[in-house]
């Protein structure tokens, strides 16, 4: 059965005075991957964000779970969010900080610490803080930490960022994935090759982009 996890119908959204999306609609079934794709400033981040509650709609409507999205922990329970890099405890090692999103959330992980600095390649600078990892490493903490988590549904703005291209490759299988086990995937991305694991939507009118 065909089970609707995002609704969005006319979402109109201005910023400073100008429409960055006028009447969006979008739907997205469980399981899915759904890449948002187009240039700069075409509104892939701003959607993310109406569909995460980070940004109201000035019209139209936006289901996630059957319910507009909301900043109260049943909604982040079930949804992670990747968007811009994370603040780092000081202090803490970049394998403290899968410990302590593992320990934060309730419910069973999806892996292990151990197992996670492994599938994220970052074992030999586990013990580092994140701001002494490379631009890289830190993306790849960032992803860990957001994938670790039980969730039902990823929100990722461009989580290509600074990775190199065999670590792409591998996030698109992460995703897949993530995907066969019933999770759902809305990533902004810029990068072919993952774009090409989802149905690719325009931020405009959730469309097939122009
Ligand atoms: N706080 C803001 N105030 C005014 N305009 C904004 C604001 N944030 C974003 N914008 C504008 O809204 C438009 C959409 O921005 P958005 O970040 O959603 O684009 P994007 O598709 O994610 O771009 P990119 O590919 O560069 O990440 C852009 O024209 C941007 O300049």
């Amino acid at each position: 059965m065909y089970e609707s996890i995002i609704t969005v119908t006319g979402l109109t959204v201005e910023l400073g005075g100008n429409p960055v999306l006028t009447g969006t609609r979008l739907a997205v079934a469980a399981g899915e991957i759904v890449a948002v794709v187009g240039p700069n400033g075409s509104g892939k981040s701003t959607l993310l964000r109406c569909l995460a509650g980070l940004q109201p709609a000035g019209e139209g409507t936006i289901e996630v779970f059957g319910a507009a999205p909301s900043d109260e922990g049943p909604f982040w329970r079930r949804v992670a969010l990747l968007a811009d890099e994370p603040a780092w405890y000081p202090g803490l090692t970049a394998r403290e900080h899968l410990e302590l999103m593992s320990a934060v959330h309730t419910g069973p992980s999806r892996l292990t610490v151990e197992d996670a600095l492994d599938v994220f390649d970052l074992r030999s600078r586990a013990d580092a803080p994140p701001l002494n990892l490379s631009t890289g490493q830190r993306q790849r903490l960032a992803l860990a930490a957001t994938l670790l988590r039980p969730s039902d549904l990823l929100l990722l703005d461009e989580p290509e960022r600074g990775l190199d291209a065999a670590f792409r490759e591998r996030l698109a299988g992460l995703l897949d994935a993530y995907a066969a086990e019933g999770g759902t995937v809305v990533m902004a991305t810029h990068d072919p090759l993952l774009a090409a694991h989802g149905r690719q939507v325009s931020p405009a009118t959730g469309g097939v982009p122009a």
